[in-house]
């Protein structure tokens, strides 16, 4: 299994471009699961999630074509099947998201249940609570979620929580739907945003995009179309702060800087100048960084994506920060990998009291989830001596070519087979 080889090689300097962003591609994607006409899209980052997102949707029976670097054009015309398998579903939770579109197109959908994961349990009631709702019979039946449908119906919906897929799932159900649905405490996260707008150029009729409440007019069929998927704010703030740590100067080109105010105005608070344009972001960063205190909420406030790449830049920090992680239960395993590096960091319940240290030293570590596997790689820059991360399979899930891009701005940084 790869593992990466990182050294500690003093400040970075340069320019990255910013990938398409994975948690917009991957809805997206599903969302060509709405029409018999061909979804074009591009700016896709080449992911083991698109990968496994592709591999479902062709099981499934869709066209799909990509140049492999970052386009694809996904017809779903002749779909011939409607379930998602196990053995995909456990590899990537969001392959949930084939639920409302399918659902809504073909009135009927098997998805296996995705279970918990590392981060938490991660339950999918509100994804079934609206479809029901919206007049689905939902049956769970040998691990997976049977529903059917002959038209869904427009429905009020009020969501018990924020949730990112849910809101995503339950829009792809209501554009198809006949009549009005209203979807209140919605997420406005940048990637439903994203979809929404994608939504909107194939047909549907979607008002308050961006807020927390969506209304859907449903529509009869929805047409193809050609978009491009929003910047990778997560990928984009995981480079930032390994910049604040290492220091340097690098300028991030293709971002979306309007979508990540949360995470620059920490970097700044931290010590980092930022400068930012429609379309970049440039950190200069020539200090020791002040450790800040989080809080994980939902969009626009601070991303629980990036709380763990914030934990390892505190672990390096004058002074000391309080991380409070409030939408996953379990999603603190980077910080005893983080200690053996040398980091002081102590966790009760969800939040963690990060003291910085002078100097991390590297070792062998690995992590059992993608932003924890982040926030380890990001330590190695600064470690004494040689970090290895094992495991890299959930690195490559979310960050493209990750130690080709670090390398670019002077990390030395190995793929090891
Ligand atoms: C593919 C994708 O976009 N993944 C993102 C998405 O995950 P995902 O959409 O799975 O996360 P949610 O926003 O749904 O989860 C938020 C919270 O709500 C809970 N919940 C959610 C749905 C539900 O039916 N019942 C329930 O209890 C979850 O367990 C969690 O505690 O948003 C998360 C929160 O920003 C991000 O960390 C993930 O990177
Ligand atoms: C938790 C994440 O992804 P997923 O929802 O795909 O597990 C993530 O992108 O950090």
């Amino acid at each position: 299994m790869d593992k990466l080889k990182i050294t500690g090689n003093g400040p970075l300097n340069g320019e990255i471009t910013v990938s398409g962003a994975k948690n917009a591609a991957l809805p997206l994607m599903c969302a060509a699961l709405l029409t018999k006409d061909t979804l074009r899209l591009t700016n896709v980052p080449m992911l083991r999630d698109v990968k496994t997102t592709q591999k479902l949707l062709q099981g499934m029976g869709a066209r799909v074509l990509t140049d492999n670097v970052h386009e694809f054009e996904i017809n779903c015309g002749s779909l011939n099947n409607t379930c998602a398998p196990y053995e995909l579903v456990k590899t990537m939770r969001a392959s949930i998201l084939v639920l409302g579109p399918t659902l809504a197109h073909f009135g009927e959908a098997q998805v296996s249940l995705p279970g918990g994961c590392a981060i938490g349990s991660r339950p999918v009631d509100q994804h079934l609570k609206g479809l029901e709702a919206m007049g689905a019979e939902i049956v769970i039946e040998h691990g997976y979620v049977k529903a059917r449908a002959k038209r869904l119906k427009g429905a009020h919906i009020v969501m018990d929580m924020v949730t990112v897929t849910g809101t995503e799932n339950l829009l792809m159900a209501a554009v198809l739907a006949d009549g009005t649905t209203v979807l209140e405490n919605a997420a406005m996260e940048p990637e439903v945003t994203d979809l929404a707008d994608c939504l909107v150029k194939m047909g549907a009729r979607i008002q308050g995009i961006g807020t927390p409440t969506l209304t859907i007019e449903g529509v009869e069929r929805l047409s193809g179309t050609t978009h491009a998927v929003v910047p990778d704010r997560i990928e984009a703030g995981t480079f930032l702060c390994a910049v604040a740590m290492a220091g340097g100067k690098v300028v991030l080109r293709r971002a979306a800087p309007k979508t990540m105010q949360a995470v620059l105005d920490k970097l700044s608070e931290a010590g980092a100048i930022i400068e930012a344009g429609d379309d970049w972001i440039a950190i200069d960063m020539q200090q020791r960084p002040r450790a800040v205190d989080i809080r994980t909420l939902p969009y626009p406030a601070f991303p629980t994506d990036m709380q763990a790449q914030f934990m390892a830049m505190n672990a390096i920090a004058e002074g000391s920060g309080k991380v409070v992680e409030t939408i996953f239960e379990n999603r603190f395993m980077h910080v005893p990998e983080l200690n053996r590096m040398g980091a002081n960091i102590s966790a009760e319940g969800n939040t963690a009291i990060v003291k910085g240290v002078a100097k991390l030293s590297g070792a062998t570590v690995m992590a059992t989830d993608l932003r924890a596997s982040a926030s380890l790689v990001i330590a190695g820059l600064v470690a004494d001596g040689d970090t290895i991360v094992e495991r890299i399979y959930h690195l490559d899930r979310g960050y493209e070519n990750i130690e080709q891009k670090l390398g670019g701005v002077g990390a030395k940084i190995e793929r090891i087979a």
